[in-house]
């Protein structure tokens, strides 16, 4: 069964809040992605297993620890995932990055195929696929089942803001998949947008709108 964690920090929310606001710079919108998805990240990798390493401080030797098991990969979701990706990047500069390319069919709201480009040992990863919106899910459940058409299992998702009928096609879709919310949001509008969400992300992010 999936868990699905809710971040209550209060950095998180705060920042969120700014990220709402229809006032919010381009730029600062952009920044607020990268600083959100790292500290989302700092949970979402609470549970990486550590290994002994032995050292030597000025001082005299001693036991230290390093992240061991399998190496991690992120997989930001086009375009808007992108700048979630460089914020866990500060965090986790050895991790690969794939691409996966979806946009939502604007009428039908049925995630539509463009891209993919994956590391050559994705199998061999733990894999934390970044988007910052899971509306009804059809892009983030996709891309999912794309990576795991791969051969890839150990899978985890991360997202600024989620509507609960995201979250529940998600734990539907995929209960094997740990899912990671910045903020959770009351519903989705008649177009499937979250209300009350910050609007569309990526146009947001790139200025596109
Ligand atoms: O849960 P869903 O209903 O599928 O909606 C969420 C998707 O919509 C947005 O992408 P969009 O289609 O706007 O593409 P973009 O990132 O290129 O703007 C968002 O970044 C998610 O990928
Ligand atoms: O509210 C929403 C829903 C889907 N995609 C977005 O960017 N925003
Ligand atoms: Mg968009």
């Amino acid at each position: 069964m999936s868990k699905v964690i809710v971040m209550n920090h209060p950095l998180i929310q705060h920042k969120i809040g700014i990220m709402r606001m229809k006032t919010t710079s381009t730029k600062e919108f952009r920044d607020l992605v990268s600083e959100v998805a790292m500290l989302i990240c700092y949970e979402a990798t609470r549970e990486l297993p550590l290994a002994d390493i032995e050292i030597e401080t000025p001082l005299v030797k001693t036991i230290a620890k390093e992240i061991a098991g399998k190496k991690l990969c992120i997989v930001p979701i086009l375009r808007a995932g992108l700048h979630m990706a460089d914020g866990i990047l500060n965090l986790i500069p050895n991790a690969k990055v794939g691409h996966i390319g979806l946009y939502r069919n604007e009428e039908t709201l049925e995630p539509v195929e463009y891209f993919c480009k994956l590391p050559i040992d994705a199998r061999d990863r733990e894999i934390f696929v970044v988007d910052p919106m899971l509306a009804t899910g059809g892009s983030s459940s996709a891309a999912i089942t794309m990576l795991k058409n791969k051969g890839i299992s150990k899978i985890h998702f991360l997202c600024l803001i989620a509507a609960p009928e995201g979250v529940e096609r998600l734990k539907k879709d995929h209960p094997d998949v740990d899912i990671f919310i910045g903020a959770l949001d009351e519903r989705l509008n008649d177009k499937g947008y979250i209300l009350p969400g910050l609007g569309d992300a990526g146009d947001r992010i790139y200025g596109t709108k």
